[in-house]
């Protein structure tokens, strides 16, 4: 991130640099040329890298989709996660953070704090919520249940970052012959991160396949499904349910719809883990800020009233202070701090900002030779001080919460689907989950802070950057993120 920050102090916000083999690359955080980008899906396709590892990954599902098919996709998803789909899961979500807050409390000392990994506790909430609320499957991860596929999706990151020197020769590799050819190959590839990446895949394939069979019985038959499961509001058995309905022309193949549950859960669970981690981390700094938390949430309970033991959906979106927070840390700490596209053709992208040429000149557009990846950095755009004002690496909720801070950006329109913030993405590839991670958010939030204090425990914490942010004690290699912890006497 550091490595970033410079450059763009440096350089400003655009440049070239060079990549993996010395190819020419443009990075930028200039909005006009993001938002030409990122709207452009046509001419500005994800790297030929990124299309293959995620399709081999997840088979055509719809991160490493492109063109029309990418279409079709999206044209059948996009409703499932609508808000109104997404309110359905309100109860699903709060279940589970309750059983995160026992699963706390069962921690704890009952009145003395004690040192937890915060991070641990919230990758299991994470994937519990993905599993149930995307694709109606109990991992049982709060549970502490071992299972296959939770090893499986935990080791992807780790090993397809040690896999990255290969990375490169993935698209000339994966035009090698037929897939089954592919994997009897695979099998004598003497290098074990290779070896580890198969099997990974392998679990990750046969567990979608089996969910996806389980469930598609279960909408034909009609079956009646618990909450536990997600009361079949979950992502994979709506498109089931809606895909059932599709004229022939739009209906999408079994392939297709299997491949989805592994895209999710790797969309959305790391980010989701990250950006809760983040936040309690925020938190834990901010004791005024969690007493102001609990008050707003405490005065929501008595003045709107609970049903079935939580706040209902509209409530929840309404707590100000609450949202606040969501928006600073997703601005501030994105978990996807940048993201690229590869030009299919030669074309110019307009800038917000000109730019000096070495000749003094101005220019208000850059030149973009096809084949030419353009890296966009989030952080840049998000802490932009022209954007932000002056104080824009500073957390400030007021931002957020004085209609006079609220309506600047310095009239500069930044591509967004929410808050004004490049976090989720802009455009037709624009997170697709962001309602779902807001609510998981704020659900789990409300929570653990209604319940819990946090502190910090004075050790340094260092995020470090893989495909996400993710947070590890300095000087130790493992992923954690320490917080002290404390009960609280929970009101009504
Ligand atoms: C705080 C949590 C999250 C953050 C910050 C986040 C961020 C993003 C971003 C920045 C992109 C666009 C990447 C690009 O343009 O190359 C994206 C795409 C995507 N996200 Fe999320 N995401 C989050 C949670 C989720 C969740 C919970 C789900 C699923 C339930 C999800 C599903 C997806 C999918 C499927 C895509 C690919 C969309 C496409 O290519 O059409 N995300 N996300």
């Amino acid at each position: 991130m550091e490595y970033h920050e410079k450059f763009m102090k440096e350089y400003g916000s655009i440049f070239q640099v060079h990549g993996l083999l010395g190819e020419k690359q443009i990075f930028t955080s200039d909005c006009a040329a993001i938002s030409t980008i990122l709207n452009d899906s046509d001419t500005f396709r994800h790297t030929e890298e990124y299309d293959t590892i995620a399709t081999l990954i997840f088979g055509p599902g719809i991160i490493g989709a492109q063109g029309r098919q990418h279409k079709r996709l999206r044209r059948m998803l996009n409703p499932i996660f609508s808000s109104h789909n997404i309110r359905e899961l309100t109860g699903v979500f709060f279940s589970i953070a309750h059983k995160l807050r026992d699963c706390l409390e069962g921690e704890l000392p009952p009145d003395a704090e004690r040192e937890i990994n915060i991070l641990e506790w919230t990758s299991r909430a994470a994937l519990d919520l993905i599993g149930i609320g995307g694709a109606g499957y109990r991992f049982g991860a709060l549970d502490g249940s071992k299972n296959a596929y939770t090893t499986a999706a935990k080791g992807l990151l780790p090993t397809l970052t040690s896999l990255t020197p290969i990375v490169p020769l993935l698209p000339y590799l994966h035009h090698l012959g037929p897939s089954q050819l592919r994997r009897f190959l695979v099998r004598f590839v003497p290098w074990p991160a290779v070896q580890r990446f198969r099997r990974i895949i392998d679990v990750m394939d046969r567990t979608a396949w089996s969910v996806y069979r389980d469930k598609k019985r279960k909408v034909r038959e009609k079956v009646a499904v618990g909450e536990s499961e997600g009361g079949g509001r979950d992502v994979i058995s709506l498109a089931i349910a809606a895909n059932e309905n599709a004229d022939v022309d739009s209906r999408l193949t079994d392939e297709e719809l299997a491949a989805q549950m592994g895209g999710l859960i790797f969309a959305g669970l790391d980010t989701t883990s990250g950006a809760l981690c983040r936040t309690l981390q925020v938190l834990s700094t901010r004791p005024d800020l969690q007493r102001r938390l609990r008050a707003e949430i405490a005065d929501a309970k008595q003045t709107r009233g609970v049903e079935h033991g939580h706040l209902d959906y509209e409530t929840l979106h309404g707590l100000r202070c609450l949202g606040a927070v969501c928006q600073e840390v997703l601005r501030l700490y994105p978990p996807v701090t940048w993201f690229d596209r590869t030009s299919h053709v030669d074309i110019s992208i307009p800038l917000a900002s000109p730019l000096t040429t070495s000749t003094g000149k101005q220019a208000t557009s850059v030149p973009v030779l096809k084949g030419t990846t353009v890296i966009m950095s989030v952080h840049g755009v998000n802490r932009d001080k022209a954007l932000w004002g002056a104080d824009a690496e500073e957390f400030n909720i007021d931002r957020w919460l004085l209609p006079e801070r609220a309506e600047r950006r310095g009239g500069v329109k930044v591509p967004s689907v929410w808050s004004s913030l490049l976090s989720f993405g802009a455009g037709p590839r624009a997170c697709i989950g962001f309602r779902y991670a807001l609510l998981e958010l704020k659900v789990v939030l409300s929570v653990l802070i209604e319940s819990f204090e946090f502190s910090p425990t004075g050790k340094t914490v260092e995020w470090s950057l893989s495909f996400t942010q993710s947070p590890h004690v300095k000087g130790e290699d493992a992923p954690g993120m320490p917080l002290l912890v404390r009960r609280r006497a929970v009101e009504g």
